[in-house]
């Protein structure tokens, strides 16, 4: 478990983390959105103890980061995949961090196994591609067997079974019961890994809620219903105090309103439905709703 609490980092006037109050449950796949330089990486770093906070804290199992007294061994992280030093080998890596750590040093071996290297444990950190630094720094996050997970964009680099392999880790890391932070900006990649997402923007919570409950709340997600009565069906919903509009001839598109709520009030004005289906918004559509107004280093003009 994780919980942020007034959490807030400055950097002179910029304030990079603004007041972030969260918790990260358990057997959960979090994930992490935001627009570049949203304060994700920052908010990771101060979980983690690498940056002090300006003001609030940031609890892993009740106690901060420095607290912890054996800290690869509850909170594995991920932040910068070419962080190990270029000229050790990633088996050389993990095992100064295992026996730095108090960790048998078999658990490299079978971290490496498990992250798909041990074919390529002997190489210099320095000249592994970003894909396998990724693997190694995974690896690394891995060896303490810890109960709280941190990846700072895992599937940068990777190729679309990398991306894959890292989505099922995730998954499996979340069914063992462990919590799982995760940042990315891959919306199609995340819809398909997270229960529960985290949206922030120029450092401050825009949404804290349940994938489903994201993708709903999007204008773009909508019960759409087919009926002879279409004019009909429009007005009553709208009387209802939900946004509806006639589409087509024999088409209503209603938005804000559970599939439910709009069959159930077409049930009790009588009218007849020949078909009525949700459509769901992407991810990626949420996203940008959601975070229109906050894209600090976005583009701008025309096309962008
Ligand atoms: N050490 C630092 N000194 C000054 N400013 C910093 C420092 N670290 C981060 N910042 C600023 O804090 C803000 C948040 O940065 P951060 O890297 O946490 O964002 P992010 O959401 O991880 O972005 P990205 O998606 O681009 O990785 C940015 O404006 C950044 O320039």
């Amino acid at each position: 478990m994780i919980s942020l609490r007034g959490l807030t980092k400055r950097y002179g006037a910029r304030t990079a983390v603004d007041d972030l109050s969260l918790e990260l449950r358990p057997g959960a796949v979090t994930g992490f959105l935001g627009p570049n330089g949203a304060g994700k990486s920052t908010t990771m770093r101060l979980v983690l103890g690498l940056d002090r906070p300006s003001a609030g804290t940031a609890l892993i199992g009740g106690v901060p980061y420095h607290r912890i007294s054996n800290p690869l061994r509850t909170v594995g992280a991920l932040l910068d995949a070419r962080a190990p030093h270029p000229g050790r080998s990633g088996r050389a890596h993990l095992t100064a961090l295992a026996r730095s750590n108090g960790i048998a040093t078999r658990r490299v071996g079978e971290v490496l196994e498990s992250v798909g290297m041990a074919g390529a444990a002997s190489r210099r950190a320095g000249a592994l591609s970003l894909g396998m630094s990724q693997r190694l720094g995974i690896a690394a996050a891995l060896l303490g067997d810890p109960e709280v997970l941190m990846f700072d964009e895992p599937v940068n680099g990777l190729d679309p079974d990398g991306v894959r392999w890292v989505r099922g880790l995730m998954r499996s890391l979340a069914a063992e019961g462990r919590t799982v932070f995760v940042s990315s900006h891959l919306m199609s990649e995340m819809q398909l890994t997270a229960d529960h997402l985290v949206v922030i923007g120029k450092g401050r919570l825009i949404a804290d809620a349940p994938l489903a409950e994201v993708i709903g709340r999007s204008s773009l997600t909508a019960v759409l219903a087919r009926t002879p009565h279409a004019g009909d069906l429009a007005g009553r919903l709208r009387a209802a105090g939900i946004a509806a509009e006639r589409v087509a001839e024999n088409e209503v598109v209603a938005t804000g309103a559970p599939i439910e709520r709009v069959g159930d009030l077409a049930y009790e004005a009588g009218i007849r439905l020949h078909g009525l289906r949700t459509r769901e918004a992407s991810l990626e559509q949420a996203y940008q709703e959601l975070t229109e107004n906050s894209v600090e280093y976005g583009a701008t003009g025309a096309g962008a």
